[in-house]
């Protein structure tokens, strides 16, 4: 459903991502990790359509994505929650909810907190509640596809435990995920992949024995 083939990226004269072959098949959960500064944002970023591949080939559903815009890909079923919580802090939640055009409902079944709380403003509500609203994203866009940047970073277990459980019913109703966290134990738990990325590749033999036992960065 994902599927990236040699796919280079970066910031101007930076390359950061330095060849990258990536297959998420229909239907399954992959969990990318990888220490600070490997590349994972920046991958998420060409798969979101923010940032090009300046070589090799970014398909989605075989369709050839490369020059895709943003909005095009979300019309084709991406649905992308990038790092940092990307809700507005100064609307509330529903108005937030109502931005993302679906039935605010649904989430208030599914995180009964942001129910009650439905007319405080985002930016006052604790990061996890925050999380937990920037995630509503993808269960009222009804997503093909939904890529996550770094879920849990900064939150406490017992919010991550209810994200999670949200992303196994997602995944148990054939939603193609691509997870990226910076700590193994949390995605690898519903990964059907677990794929490692160090310094821009993905990390295979002695790379990824140093990221897991080694504390490389
Ligand atoms: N806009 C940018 N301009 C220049 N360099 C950037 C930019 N964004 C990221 N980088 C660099 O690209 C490299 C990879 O960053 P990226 O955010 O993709 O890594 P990451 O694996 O997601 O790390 P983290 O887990 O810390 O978020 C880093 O060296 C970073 O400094």
């Amino acid at each position: 459903m994902i599927d990236l083939i040699d796919v280079h990226a970066g910031y101007g004269r930076i390359e950061v991502l330095r060849g990258i072959s990536l297959n998420v098949p229909r239907g399954t959960v992959t969990a990318l990790l990888g220490p600070n500064g490997a590349g994972k944002s920046t991958l998420v970023k060409v798969l979101s359509g923010q940032l090009r591949a300046t070589s090799g080939h970014v398909h989605l559903g075989g369709v050839h994505v490369n020059d895709a815009a943003p909005d095009e890909l979300a019309r084709a079923g991406l649905c992308t929650i990038p790092e940092g919580r990307a809700i507005f802090p100064n609307l509330t939640v529903a108005e937030n909810l109502r931005l993302m055009r679906g039935d605010p409902a649904v989430v208030y079944e599914r995180f009964p907190k942001l129910g009650t709380r439905r007319g405080q403003l985002a930016g006052s509500m604790s990061g996890g509640e925050q999380q937990m609203l920037a995630f509503s994203r993808a269960l009222v866009t009804d997503p093909a596809v939904l890529v996550i940047d770094e879920l849990s970073m900064g939150l406490a277990p017992v919010v991550v435990a209810e994200l999670y459980e949200v992303v196994a019913e997602l995944a148990s109703s054939g939603v193609t995920m691509l997870v990226v966290e910076q700590f193994a134990e949390t995605a690898s738990a519903v990964a059907d992949q677990v794929v490692v990325m160090a310094h821009g590749e993905i990390a295979t033999g002695s790379d990824l024995a140093t990221v897991y036992f080694g504390g490389a960065s």
